[in-house]
């Protein structure tokens, strides 16, 4: 029995590789610089999972920006427009574009996570080769001090994640399967024993096209002179992928214990007895400490049918989901931060529990008492229920979220509203500069008192606010300068919810949250976003949107309670929410945003699953945003553009108006839009994640596409999302040409 995990998150303690890699980019430290922080990072990962007591340890697991991006460089997948371009240039302009230079590769979602992923670009006929040594140097690095298992993202799923217009990304498998061969064989001779290849295509529902592809590169990469394969999948299930998996020439299987439990029995009695097989019984997921009784049952289970020395202990997936360690958080409450773990716990989790697989209960009886203590008290804990807000709950149903037809409402918001055809707007959020997180962390700090930051605050909205009158705005925004960030700015103010210190996780590149946890019955105090909601409006005749994100965006981008059904606690933050658009509009403000941007994100990867889902996430956002009157109108923002499969679910919402996502993908967006009753729409026409400034010709040739497939009167013009991480010297100008190029267009149409 070996302890081991399947990653380990890449930021460092101290968001180190946020900070190298953002000083690269500026200019101001080296490439050498940046390759020596990214050298010291793996090298801290893999000190610290061998103290913790892990016996094998993941190499290439490490990226400097993203794992999928890493992978297609591997393998030569490099479109056309970066020819020109080598190295670390190449590599970051792949990910991020360069002013004046060509669009980045899209971005989305990994999965039903909150990391984003590079999406490769393949073309007709793509040529691959091996093409970068970073698994076989990373291996060497790792392999020094111990034993070393390199990952490597599967071929199948790499493929799957990838862009193929107008042909199967599949149809190359073979043209891939002798690079991956290569690099195995590669590897083998450095010494890799083993190697852990990643096919999260797996946790999909399984079909035919998909399954045959795995069998295909399977029965390929089976040759003699290789390294041994782990094969893993997580996140949901393997359910009927199952029979598959258990008879691909593969010499072990992870199991995601946590999301997939129902496959411990049919695994067992399918996964022939000679694989290797990898337990994933502690949540790399959430934050929760592990119920290690419960896990080394499920252990042993597994242990009286099976061989130990073929069993792995790990986390139920990567741990680059969850904080680096609590040793950083010294103002949780102690008796909330006992219930805790993050990845620097979970190692321990992990090596305690094979301890108590190999040793006997007895071996690891102080931490298995220390472990019943806390489920124990986080069960009887009085901070976790609360029996008035839960009777509150209950007593909305869907008389409280009904509104009129958007057809009457439409008319009543014309009147008051007054906006031109083809209206502009943002999606909320300006830049957040250094003197508003200067301001925010001397306030966190006592060095600035809250008098003082509220007026940089209010400086800040004022700002924002003179800024889009100028620049022409219709619907303007308060630029949520006071927000740390969308989801822990609230998740600060309700009831139910606690904060880290230090908790961050990485979301894309150097960009990080730190995800609020969930973690008891939630309810608003006090208005959250009125003051500065109104003060914004009384700047401005135009309308002023007030801004919130909505429910199911709260929860999933929480780390959340895992003792209820997640319908239970959406519904509870819905009712939080409702408060406070109902009081927004009480003071005044005529539009309100409710953004549920991982709406999409949280669809569950299991089919079967996902209309009951949709149903309570439309019904939260229902409860949240249905308490107000018909002229009051309502905007909510997703962006992430992999929504077709959901548009039924988008167009129950029934916001009045929806801003979508839709620069990098070309607005191909609209083909789904298109035949769908979206009320409003708003696909973005400008990539708020490059730094790359868009030029008017540009955005008018986007807002032209966007009048070709939907009725001009009902669409928007804005960014694709909030442009905080910009900055006011790239936004004023792109929000001038977005505004001259929405002109332009309404002049084509007035003709
Ligand atoms: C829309 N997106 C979001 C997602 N998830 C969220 N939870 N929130 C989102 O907005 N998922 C999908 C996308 C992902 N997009 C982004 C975009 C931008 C960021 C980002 O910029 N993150 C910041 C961190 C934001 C933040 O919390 N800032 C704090 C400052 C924290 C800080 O740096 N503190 C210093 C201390 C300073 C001092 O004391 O001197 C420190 O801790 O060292 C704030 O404003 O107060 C980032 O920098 O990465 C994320 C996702
Ligand atoms: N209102 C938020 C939405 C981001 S998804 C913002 O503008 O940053
Ligand atoms: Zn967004």
């Amino acid at each position: 029995m070996q302890a081991t995990t399947l990653g380990y998150p890449r930021i460092g303690r101290a968001r180190d590789l946020k900070r190298a890699l953002e000083s690269f980019w500026s200019g101001e430290r080296s490439e050498a610089d940046l390759e020596a922080t990214a050298s010291r990072l793996r090298a801290t990962a893999r000190d610290t999972q061998r103290a913790a007591g892990l016996d094998v340890v993941p190499c290439g697991d490490f990226s400097l920006y993203d794992h999928v991006l890493d992978t297609a460089l591997a393998v030569g997948i490099v479109p056309e427009r970066f020819a020109g371009l080598t190295g670390l240039r190449r590599y970051f302009a792949m990910a991020r574009g360069e002013k004046g230079g060509a669009a980045p590769l899209e971005m989305t979602k990994w999965f039903d996570t909150n990391y984003h992923h590079l999406v490769p670009e393949l073309v007709r006929g793509q040529r691959f080769q091996l093409s970068d040594a970073a698994q076989l140097l990373s291996y060497r690095e790792a392999s020094a001090g111990g034993v070393a298992r390199p990952v490597l993202l599967g071929p199948v799923t790499l493929l799957h994640l990838s862009k193929a217009p107008g042909f199967d990304p599949l149809d190359l498998l073979d043209g891939l399967l002798p690079v991956y061969a290569n690099l195995l064989r590669v590897l083998k001779s450095a010494g890799a024993d083993w190697v852990q290849i990643d096919e999260p295509v797996l946790a999909l529902d399984a079909n035919e096209r998909l399954q045959a592809a795995l069998r295909r590169t399977y029965d390929a990469l089976a040759f003699e002179q290789r390294p041994k394969l782990l094969l893993t999948s997580y996140f949901a299930p393997l359910g009927d992928n199952l029979d598959l998996v258990a008879t691909l020439p593969v010499e072990g299987v992870h199991l995601d214990l946590v999301h997939g439990a129902a496959d411990l029995q049919p695994a067992l009695a399918k996964i022939p007895a000679d694989k290797v097989l990898s337990l994933g019984v502690v949540d790399g997921r959430n934050v929760w400490r592990c119920d290690l009784r419960r896990a080394l049952t499920t252990i042993r289970t597994v242990a009286d049918r099976r061989d130990a020395s073929r069993l792995l202990v790990a986390p139920s997936c990567s741990l680059l989901h969850v904080p680096v360690s609590l040793g950083r958080e010294h103002r949780l409450d102690p008796e909330l931060k006992s219930w805790l773990a993050f990845a620097d716990e979970k190692l321990g989790e992990i090596a305690t529990l094979s301890k108590g697989a190999v040793y006997g209960a007895g071996a690891i009886e102080q931490e298995l008492r220390v472990s019943d203590l806390v489920v124990a008290c986080r069960a009887a804990s009085s901070r976790v229920r609360n029996e008035t807000i839960r009777a509150r709950v209950r007593s909305f149903d869907a008389k409280s979220w009904k509104r009129k037809s958007y057809d009457a409402r439409a008319t009543a918001q014309r009147a008051t509203l007054a906006l031109p055809l083809l209206p502009t707007t943002t999606i909320g959020s300006f830049p957040q500069t250094d003197d508003i997180r200067q301001a925010r962390a001397a306030h966190r700090r006592g060095t600035l008192d809250t008098a003082g930051y509220d007026q940089a605050m209010r400086d800040a909205v004022a700002y924002a606010v003179a800024a889009q009158e100028d620049i022409g705005l219709d619907v303007l925004v308060h630029g949520e300068p006071e927000r740390n960030d969308m989801v822990e700015f609230f998740g600060e103010q309700l009831d139910g919810f606690a904060v880290t210190e230090a908790g961050w996780v990485q979301s894309y590149g150097s960009r990080c949250v730190k995800p609020p946890i969930l973690f008891g019955d939630v309810q608003r105090r006090n208005a959250m976003t009125v003051d500065l909601a109104v003060y914004a409006q009384s700047l401005s005749k135009k309308p002023v949107k007030g801004m919130l994100t909505g429910p199911v965006t709260i929860l999933k981008w929480s780390f959340v309670r895992d003792d209820q059904p997640l319908e239970a606690t959406c519904r509870q933050i819905a009712v939080a929410i409702r408060d406070e658009v109902i009081d927004l509009e009480r003071a005044g403000l005529r539009v309100v945003q409710v953004d549920e941007a991982a709406l999409r994100e949280a669809l569950p990867l299991e089919a079967s699953q996902r209309a009951n889902f949709l149903r309570w996430a439309v019904e939260s956002f229902r409860i949240a945003t249905g308490g107000v009157g018909d002229a009051t109108q309502i905007h909510t923002h997703m962006c992430y553009a992999e929504f077709s499969d959901i548009m039924a679910a988008i167009e129950a919402l029934d916001a009045d108006v929806i801003s979508i996502e839709a620069a990098r993908s070309d607005m191909s967006i609209l083909s789904s839009v298109a035949g769908h009753r979206l009320n409003e729409v708003g696909p973005g026409v400008y990539d708020i994640h490059s730094p790359r400034v868009p030029d008017e010709a540009e955005l008018a040739g986007l807002i032209r596409t966007a009048v070709r497939s939907y009725a001009p009167e009902r669409v928007w013009v804005n960014p694709d999302c909030g442009l905080k991480t910009r900055a006011w010297r790239d936004v004023d100008p792109a929000l001038r040409a977005l505004v001259a190029a929405a002109k332009t267009v309404r002049a084509e149409l007035a003709q």
